[in-house]
């Protein structure tokens, strides 16, 4: 009975129905719908950026359709290349929302809906602790996979000057 109360409340709760669409939806993209079509060849890998921190706007500009197709992402204050991530993050990919854009809402309420992605610097001020707790495991992941190249600078805040050699590096090790 408990099982057939589960699947009631799974299939007939309209919120739920739409989670599980989505999720399909989803599922459908990273796994089916990549297949169905051969992989074109793959573009060799693009340089590292050299280090520098970008206001808002100027993330926009890395949304995977510029000359060099290069992806930005930034996830709870760190602009991270996720460009070798494209299948995910490039047009058409499931999170191709993300491209160019603050994840870090997104990504703490598990949410890819428009109102995720905020004009304005979103300090996530109105997050409660658990969600920035995920927001937070979220940016260890893509430390460990993408490379970090700089901060998401805060409204008036002055960007860093990076020395000449200093490009995107796998850590944070030069800014702790
Ligand atoms: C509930 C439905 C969802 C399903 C079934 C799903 C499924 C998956 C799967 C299978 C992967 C791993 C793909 C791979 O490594 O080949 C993945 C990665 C990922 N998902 Fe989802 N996902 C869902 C919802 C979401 C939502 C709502 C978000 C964000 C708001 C999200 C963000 C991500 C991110 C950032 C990655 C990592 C991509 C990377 O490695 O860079 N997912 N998802």
């Amino acid at each position: 009975m408990a099982v057939e109360e589960l699947l009631r409340e799974l299939f007939f709760n309209p919120i739920n129905l739409v989670l599980l669409s989505v999720c399909g939806f989803l599922v459908y993209k990273i796994f089916v719908g990549s297949r169905r079509k051969p992989d074109p060849p793959r573009d060799p890998p693009l340089p590292k950026m050299k280090k520098r921190d970008f206001t808002l706007q100027e993330l926009k500009e890395y949304d995977g359709t510029g000359p060099d197709k290069r992806v930005l992402v930034a996830v709870n204050g760190k602009v991270f290349d996720v460009s070798r991530g494209r299948r995910f993050y490039g047009p058409g990919g499931p999170y191709g929302v993300f491209a160019g854009h603050d994840a870090s809402r997104a990504l703490a309420t598990f949410s890819l809906d428009k109102d995720s992605f905020k004009d304005e610097y979103d300090d996530l001020a109105d997050l409660d602790k658990e969600s920035l707790d995920g927001v937070r495991e979220w940016e260890m992941q893509f430390m460990e996979k993408y490379d970090y190249v700089g901060k998401l600078l805060k409204p008036g805040e002055e960007p860093t000057e990076y020395s000449d050699d200093e490009s995107a590096t796998d850590t944070e090790k030069k800014d702790n």
